[in-house]
This record gives structure tokens, sequence and C-alpha cells, in this order.
């Protein structure tokens, strides 16, 4: 594992994302699918529709072994039932002390109230089951893309331990901050994204008199605006927390 090889995952990974909203877009809002919260209420841990339908999702998705991998992070950690699959032997890259970090609850909140609003149209069509299935295929996308920042922090720290080691021992967060960051690479992934949801969510013709009336199924600039201001600043957050422990 090197930063090229983390780096063309994160790339993969963006096929994934920009899909599932892609998926989700195909619905209105449905907002009976997250009430309650009302104004004010924990939308994490009050109950809605969607709280039950990810969580359990994800008592089987536990049985069928996905949490063992250390790229997945679950939504409702606690009380979940064992694998019941054969036991695959994991490559341990993550350092112990980093390894548990979970940023989903900062997740949950962004997706439901930010980033759902900017591209669901409103509007109620009944269908809470197929919406809330598209839900949990965005948020586990953002979440495993968000939660890499723990492997991508690793090769970092393996590939320069002298110059994290001492902004570390004193636990130095804004420093590592400015360590890890690579603004020229956020600005191509911004670009990228943004194309991406050109390319995925056009309408495909076989005609050509569809040119110059472009519609997106998903606005493109929401998913530039997603990356920006949510997915690497969040991917960094989490990259700074596991640096803080990697010398425990
Ligand atoms: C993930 C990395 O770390 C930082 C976060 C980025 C991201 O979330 O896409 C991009 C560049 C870096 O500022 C990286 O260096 O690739």
């Amino acid at each position: 594992m090197d930063l090229e090889s983390v780096r063309d995952s994160l790339i993969r990974q963006e096929d994934t994302i920009v899909f599932s909203l892609i998926e989700r877009a195909k619905f209105p809002i449905n907002s009976w699918a997250y009430s309650p919260p009302q104004n004010g209420v924990d939308a994490f841990s009050a109950s809605s529709f969607l709280h039950s339908f990810v969580r359990e999702s994800e008592a089987l998705h536990a049985k069928a072994g996905r949490y063992e991998n250390p790229e997945e992070n679950p939504f409702f950690p606690d009380d979940l039932p064992p694998s019941m699959v054969p036991t695959h032997d994991y490559k341990q890259v993550l350092h112990p002390a980093g390894s548990s970090i979970n940023v989903n609850k900062t997740i949950w909140d962004i997706y439901l109230n930010k980033l759902l609003p900017l591209f669901a149209a409103e509007g109620d069509d009944g269908n809470y089951g197929l919406t809330a299935a598209c839900d949990l295929a965005c948020l586990q996308a953002i979440s495993r893309r968000i939660h890499y920042g723990k492997f991508v922090a690793e090769v970092k720290f393996k590939e320069a331990p002298e110059e994290y080691g001492p902004a570390i021992r004193d636990q130095d967060r804004e420093g590592l901050m400015k360590m890890l960051t690579f603004e020229a690479v956020e600005e191509m992934v911004k670009k990228r994204v943004e194309k991406k949801a050109v390319v995925f969510g056009q309408e495909v013709s076989l005609s050509d008199d569809s040119k110059g009336k472009e519609t997106y199924k998903v606005d493109p600039s929401v998913v530039s605006r997603l990356y920006e201001e949510w997915v690497m600043p969040l991917t960094k957050q989490v990259q700074v927390e596991y640096l803080l422990r990697r010398l425990d």
C-alpha cells in the first residue's frame, strides 16, 4: 500500500458515490422516512424509519461479515451480531489505537440535513423503502470514503515518520493538518467528481438532437460542493485524529 494506490482507491470510490447519489435522485425527498426528528431533536438517536432501516440492515450486514473488513464502519456499532461467514484474514494495516475512529454521526447529520435537500426534489411519492435503501447506499459509500482517511494517514506516516513524529508527540492538530493537506490534489478531486457527475448523469441519446439541453440527474456542482465542504474536510479530520493516536 502506497499513497498512489490509496489515491486510486479514493478515485474509484468517487464512482460509487456519484452513482449512489444519482440513484437517490430518482425519488423525491420523502420526508416521512426521516421524521421524527423534529427541530432540535438529535437526528441520530431519535428513531425514524431510516434509523430503523439502517440499524436492521447493518445487523444483517454484520452477520454477513461486512464489518470484519477494516474499511467498513457501521453507523450503529453497538450490539451488532457476530459474523457468520468464514473468517477472512484481512491485512492489519492500521495502527490499533486509531483503527476504531468513527465519524458516522457527523456524516449522518450532514447527509440528512445538508446534502439531501440540495439534490432531492421536493415531494412525496410514498416509496419509503426504496428511498431508504438508496440512502443507505449513499451513507455507506460516503462513510467508506471518509474513513479511508485512516489508510491515507497510515501511508503518509509510514512514508515520512520523521516528519510526522514531532507533530504527533506535540499533539499539534494544526501542524498535522497542514502537513497532510495537498491543495493541488484537492482541486483535481473537485474537478474530477464534477466531471463524473456530468458524464454519469447525462441523458444518453442515440440521435444528435439532444445537444444544447444538458440536464443532469444530479447537479454536478452539488457533487463538487459535497466534496469541497464535507467529504474532503472530514477525510482530513479522520487523518488528523488517526495521526494523533499513531504513536500510542
Ligand atoms: C486524501 C488525501 O489527503 C488530503 C485530502 C484529500 C481528499 O480528501 O481527497 C486530498 C488531498 C489532501 O489534501 C490525499 O493526500 O490524497
